[in-house]
């Protein structure tokens, strides 16, 4: 049962990026103590990136086992490896590669110097995860879809065309089932070609954290949280099982819905 978004409002970008780092450090630590590792799905974009940046300067840092999280990406540009425009490597320069975490916890989508399109990367990336869900299972580990491992926390940043990871309004990953994995072409943002997971696969993860900021994000904030449909409106579909959080600043919640804000769904910071 996915559930009912939150929101949480803070006053601009640079304080939203410490509280999310904040919330993820904390609860990195509540799932480590729960089950003893713990897997984070990544996102790429200003606020995704933002948020490393603040939690590898956090004081309280430390108190994760780094050798203990498990990093998935939810999309990734489809370029060649080292290019500073792919999440990945910006999420290392940003956090991993200050956490000394072993190569095989930070689980990248492939690039584009390893797969001949971005269909053969999207098809590595689900045998991957399939693998991995395959290894949880036989653990014992209770998993919502047989196909993914568990994802305790999936970060999204949303575009000002309401895009999440790289789910563009009218395009593929949206309504696709059958499939956690999509590649993509013609992205309205560069690059053009681009993987990404599914919103059936986004949406197994137990908690969904969407962090956005700025005015130009405004509309697609209000238009999601007003319940617009997730193919024009890709971050409106995007729900965790047991916690949908939406954490934006100022600008970004200047229209939200007024029944959000009057039903105490939402909390200012
Ligand atoms: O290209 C992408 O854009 C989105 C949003 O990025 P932002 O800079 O507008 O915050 C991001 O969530 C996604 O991972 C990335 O590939």
């Amino acid at each position: 049962m996915n559930t009912e978004p939150k929101v949480s409002i803070h006053p601009d970008a640079g304080l939203l990026a410490a509280s999310v780092a904040a919330r993820l450090l904390t609860r990195l630590v509540d799932i480590q103590n729960e089950r003893g590792t713990a897997t984070v799905v990544l996102t790429g974009g200003t606020l995704g990136i933002g948020a490393l940046r603040a939690v590898a300067e956090s004081p309280i840092r430390s108190a994760v086992d780094w050798s203990a999280v498990d990093f998935w990406w939810g999309d990734e540009r489809f370029l060649p490896a080292g290019n500073q425009d792919r999440n990945a490597d910006q999420a290392r320069a940003a956090l991993l590669d200050q956490l000394g975490v072993s190569d095989e916890r930070v689980h990248e989508f492939g690039s584009s110097d390893a797969f001949n399109s971005q269909d053969d990367a999207a098809a590595g990336y689900a045998a991957r995860l399939q693998e991995a869900a395959r290894k949880e299972a036989a653990l014992g580990l209770e998993l919502s879809d047989p196909r993914l491992p568990r994802f305790d926390i999936l970060l999204l940043g949303v575009g000002p065309d309401a895009h999440v990871a790289s789910l563009f309004p009218e395009m593929s990953g949206i309504r696709t089932k059958g499939q956690t994995v999509v590649g993509v072409s013609g992205a309205p943002k560069p690059p053009p070609e681009r993987v990404s997971l599914t919103l059936e696969a986004i949406n197994s993860a137990e908690e969904v954290w969407l962090a956005v900021a700025g005015a130009d994000k405004a509309g697609a904030v209000g238009l999601a949280l007003a319940g617009a449909g997730p193919v024009q409106v890709p971050a409106a579909g995007a729900r965790g099982r047991k916690k949908t959080l939406w954490l934006i600043d100022q600008e970004a919640a200047s229209q939200l819905p007024g029944r959000l804000i009057d039903n105490g769904d939402t909390d200012a910071v």
